[in-house]
């Protein structure tokens, strides 16, 4: 089983220097103790310390130590993630944790600037990312899970362990004699990932035992399919323009006229409209063949309103 946790390790070829994002976790752990190992001198650690848990104490405690160890340079970064009115406490904390990321990548500075960011996300947790995303009815986009490398705030990316089961992380540490921090929450069955993670990964384990491969194949033929939907949406909204057209909209079929929407409302006004808003809003695109038919629908976080031959967006409290 291990196998796999070295296999991805030797596939994993990151711009350099690199930091990782370590929890004190055994995934993280594991991942700083195989960088470091495999690019010495290279590998910074940042370690965000959230203060919501009382066990928080007991991470820094243990990253500050691995770190010294290992001698990586480690940089904790305090910050208050506590959610603002109507955000989940875990969007909350990983807003928070990006952000301090980032703020700690521009500090690290010398002696090169830090080139990567590598974070420890597993098999398992794409596989609980993609039954999330069934639970909650999504997309193309939510199917997708996490994407294993990306870019952003001018670093790369990675999750290199995103293909290796969660046993195998846990094994490479034993096979070391390496500890790591165990989250309590982590077995808090009232957070649905870890219910799914306690009951649904035996059952899809006993059933399915290749799901973690074929879900990731899953998820990758999504992601694939929202770039192009993304692309489709660009150069379907360059063309309907923006404010977009109603003439234009009412030109595309559904199924294309609801993408571009849904781009629409995401770039330019940076919200997203439930799947009734979309189809009532749809239908009074139908609808709309005449001069004096009026469109005023709540969609997202304002209402999408007919102004003379266009659409408008009037954000929620606007006078
Ligand atoms: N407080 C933190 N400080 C630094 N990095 C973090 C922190 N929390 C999470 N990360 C990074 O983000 C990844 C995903 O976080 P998530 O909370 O899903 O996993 P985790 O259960 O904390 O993982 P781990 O076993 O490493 O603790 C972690 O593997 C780690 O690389």
């Amino acid at each position: 089983m291990t196998q796999r946790f070295d296999e991805a390790l030797s596939a994993f070829a990151p711009a350099l220097p690199l930091a990782v994002g370590l929890s004190g976790g055994a995934d993280s752990t594991a991942l700083l103790l195989a960088c470091a190992q495999r690019w010495p001198g290279q590998v910074h650690a940042i370690h965000v310390h959230h203060g919501l848990q009382a066990a928080a104490d007991g991470f820094e405690r243990h990253c500050i130590q691995l770190c010294e160890r290992l001698r990586v340079p480690l940089q904790v970064q305090r910050v208050d993630a506590r959610a603002a009115p109507g955000q989940s406490p875990e969007d909350a904390a990983r807003r928070a944790r990006y952000e301090a990321f980032e703020a700690a990548v521009r500090h690290a500075g010398a002696p090169a600037a830090i080139q990567s960011m590598a974070l420890a996300q597993h098999a398992d947790d794409q596989v609980e990312t993609l039954l999330l995303a069934l639970s909650r009815g999504a997309g193309v986009a939510g199917l997708a899970a996490m994407p294993m490398h990306w870019r952003r705030a001018g670093l790369d990316w990675h999750r290199p362990l995103l293909r290796v089961p969660g046993r195998a992380v846990r094994d490479w540490l034993r096979e070391r004699g390496e500890a790591w921090v165990e989250d309590p929450t982590n077995t808090d069955e009232r957070y649905t990932r870890n219910r799914i993670r306690a009951r649904l990964l035996p059952a899809l384990e006993a059933t399915f035992p290749q799901f973690r491969d074929t879900f990731a194949r899953s998820s990758l033929h999504a992601a694939q399919a929202q770039e192009l939907l993304l692309e489709m949406a660009g150069e379907d909204l360059a063309e309907v323009g923006v404010p977009p057209r109603i003439r234009a909209l009412r030109s595309l079929g559904p199924a294309r006229q609801a993408n571009v929407l849904r781009h629409w409302l995401r770039t330019a006004h940076q919200t997203t409209p439930g799947t009734a808003q979309l189809d009532e809003l749809q239908s009074q695109l139908a609808a709309c063949a005449t001069r004096g038919h009026r469109i005023r629908i709540r969609v997202g976080r304002g209402f999408v309103v007919r102004q003379g031959e266009c659409l408008g967006f009037e954000p929620q409290g606007a006078p």
